[in-house]
Parts: structure tokens; sequence; C-alpha cells
């Protein structure tokens, strides 16, 4: 089936219009590699997505809206399905957390603080003698990592796609759902990247960076389009120059991955709010627009701590208890993935001990 039988007009205007990422036939290609392999190994496939998605205001992009992801809960829940025998499609925005090395590459304190001493590098560039040394009280830690890791990296369980604007994050999505149809409901999509909704259509998207200074006396830009057409643009008022966006909305692409991408597989999409009062409407109100599995909700300020899961039965909130003083917070991930793995099996099995079965 391809995508565009089912697409509706305002998902297929949207893929028409836009231009696909310029490696997206070579990345496909991978993708089916890693998911026959991985099938064929009678491998589960997860489909994490992370880190917040850019809607660009001028095609020269200086100036982007982005969406709020650090990208821990992909990049940990990575690790969690990693460790239940699934391999990952990692589908992440560039740069930010990434499986494994999360616990290292962003923290507040350098990596090197974790190494006590360095060995002297000769001129000629070789060691000179010494040895790089992990603190003691980092070891332990350190070689866990590593070694899941290495295990990921030589079983090559984990497939890093990197994304960066929410169109790229969109066809790498529908290439990713079209190359898992092969296995059926052996595909889980755990949605966690922060998706814009709105975006700059192409027709209306300045050619180059928006103007916040005077150019009356300056020359003619050629073949810019005239600024009165394009979504953001600056205005003349009393108090200076305003930037007025007009943006349009993202197609619901959850539907059409439920619909039509990926129409087998368990799809679980997450709701983010701030306001606790709207968390579970919103959870309630996705699942019945997108008909998928589960949405798990989670509110900004305790995203690190509870979430709650939204199904057709009702409601599950998980939660990690606050850490003592000196111990480690538990990664309520650890908690989450073990739950979406056994809601994953009821699927399967429900779907293997179908009508027919018996
Ligand atoms: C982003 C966080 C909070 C994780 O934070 P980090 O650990 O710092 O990365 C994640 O847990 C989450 O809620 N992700 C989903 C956020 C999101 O934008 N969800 C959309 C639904 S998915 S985008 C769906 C699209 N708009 C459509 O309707 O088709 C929403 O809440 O509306």
């Amino acid at each position: 089936m391809n995508s565009s039988t089912i697409a509706s007009p305002d998902e297929n205007e949207y893929f028409e219009t836009h231009s696909a990422p310029p490696n997206l036939p070579e990345l496909s290609r991978i993708v089916q590699g890693f998911v026959l392999r991985h099938h064929a190994a009678g491998r589960h496939v997860v489909l994490v997505s992370s880190g917040g998605t850019t809607v660009p205001l001028e095609n020269q992009t200086v100036r982007f809206i982005d969406n709020f992801s650090a990208g821990t809960r992909g990049a940990t829940s990575a690790e969690y399905f990693l460790e239940a025998g699934y391999a990952v499609v990692f589908l992440h925005r560039q740069f930010s957390l990434l499986p494994y090395s999360r616990h290292y590459s962003h923290s507040t304190n350098c990596f090197l603080d974790y190494l006590s001493e360095w060995g002297r590098i000769g001129e000629d560039g070789n060691q000179a003698g010494g040895d790089v040394v992990v603190h003691s009280k980092y070891r332990a830690q350190m070689l866990d990592v590593l070694r899941k890791y290495r295990r990921a990296k030589e079983g090559r369980t984990l497939l890093l796609l990197p994304f960066t604007t929410v169109t790229s994050y969109l066809f790498l999505l529908r290439e990713v759902a079209m190359q898992m149809q092969m296995i059926g409901n052996g595909a889980l999509f755990y949605l966690a990247a922060a998706v814009s909704d709105f975006f700059v259509p192409p027709d209306r998207m300045a050619e180059h960076k928006i103007q916040s200074g005077d150019l009356s006396g300056a020359p003619e830009t050629e073949g810019a389009k005239p600024a009165t057409q394009a979504a953001a643009t600056t205005k003349e008022t009393g108090a200076g120059k305003k930037l007025v966006i007009d943006l349009d909305p993202v197609p619901k692409f959850l539907k059409r991955l439920v619909e039509g991408w990926a129409p087998e597989a368990m799809i679980i999409s997450f709701k983010l709010e701030t306001d606790p009062n709207i968390l579970l409407y919103k959870c309630r109100q996705a699942l019945e627009r997108y008909r998928h599995h589960l949405v798990i909700g989670n509110l900004l300020s305790t995203r690190k701590f509870e979430v709650v899961f939204v199904d057709k039965e009702g409601e599950q909130w998980i939660r990690v208890p606050e850490a003592k003083d000196g111990e480690e917070q538990i990664e309520i991930e650890s908690l989450i993935i073990p739950e979406v793995v056994k809601r994953h099996e009821i699927v399967m099995s429900a779907k293997k001990d179908g009508p027919m079965a018996g």
C-alpha cells in the first residue's frame, strides 16, 4: 500500500509542496535492511521519536520556531527498549540527547570532569605515557553504560535517524512506517517527539532573513517575495517594528499513521500539557480522534516523576517516588517501558489468537 492511496488532500498537498530530505532514498534502503534483519531474527522493532521539530520562518533560515524537548524521554526509553530485546529506530532531533551518550553529552559538568588524569601526548601524537583514568566514583556507572552501548553497537540493534524541521520529521516518519509495514503488529511506534502543530507554507515563506531594521534606502533584493505575501513579516507600529506571523496547521499526521502508514502496528503517542486540569481530557480527545492504542500524558513540570497511560479501558498513573537523600532518582522510563512492552505483547497475542484462531 503506498501512502498516497490513503492520504487526505492536506497531507498530499503537504508532501507535494515540500522537499523530502535529499538522502531519503538511501535512508529508506538502510531502514528496510534494518527492519528485515531484525524481523528475520524474531526481534520486534520500535520506532522511538525524540526531540522537538523546528518550523523555519525563512527559506534561508535564520529564525525558526522550535518545540520544547531535550530528548530525555526518547533517549532513555530507547535504552530500556533495547534492554527489553527490541531493535530501535531512533528518529531524533539532530544534536538532542542520544541513548547511552546522554549520560555524559549534555550534563552540566563537562565530560572531562569524569576523568582524573590525562596521559601525556607526545609530539608525534603517540601516547607518551600514563593513561586516561575515570574517577573511581564514576567507573561502575560508566562501565555499565559502555557495555550496553557496545552491545547495541555490535548487535546493530540501534539505528539513528536525525531530523531538524517538521518536514524532515514527517518524511522520515512516513518512510520508516512504510518499511515497517512488513512486520505487522510486531512494529511499535512510541512517539515522544514534540512535533510542530503550525508551519509556514512554502508559497508564503520569505526567501531572505526577515529584516528588523529599516530597508528604505537599501538596493532591491533579487527574486525576493514581496514582504506582504510572507507569513512572517515585520509591521510598523507606534511602538516600532512588530514581527507578525501567520502560520497554517500541520496536517494531523497521527491520523495518517494510524489509518494508512502503519495500519497493523501498535501506536503510542505522548500528550504534553502544562495545565493539569486538561491533561486527561486532551489525552482522551487524542485517543478518540486518532483511534490508536495508547496516549501517554505528561505535564511539563512533572514529566520526570509521573505519566498517565490513557487507553479505551481508562487511565493508569505511573509515578516514581522522590529519591531519598544520596539515592539515585529512579528513571520513570524504567517503569514506563516494561508496561508498554506488556501491552504490546497483549496486542500481538490478540492478533495471533484473533477471531479466526482456535
Ligand atoms: C517532550 C516530552 C515532554 C519529553 O521531554 P524531554 O524528555 O525533554 O524530551 C515528551 O514526554 C512528550 O510529551 N512528547 C510529546 C509532545 C507533543 O508535542 N505531543 C503532541 C502530540 S504528538 S504531535 C501530534 C500532531 N500535533 C497531530 O495532532 O497529529 C501534543 O501534545 O499535541
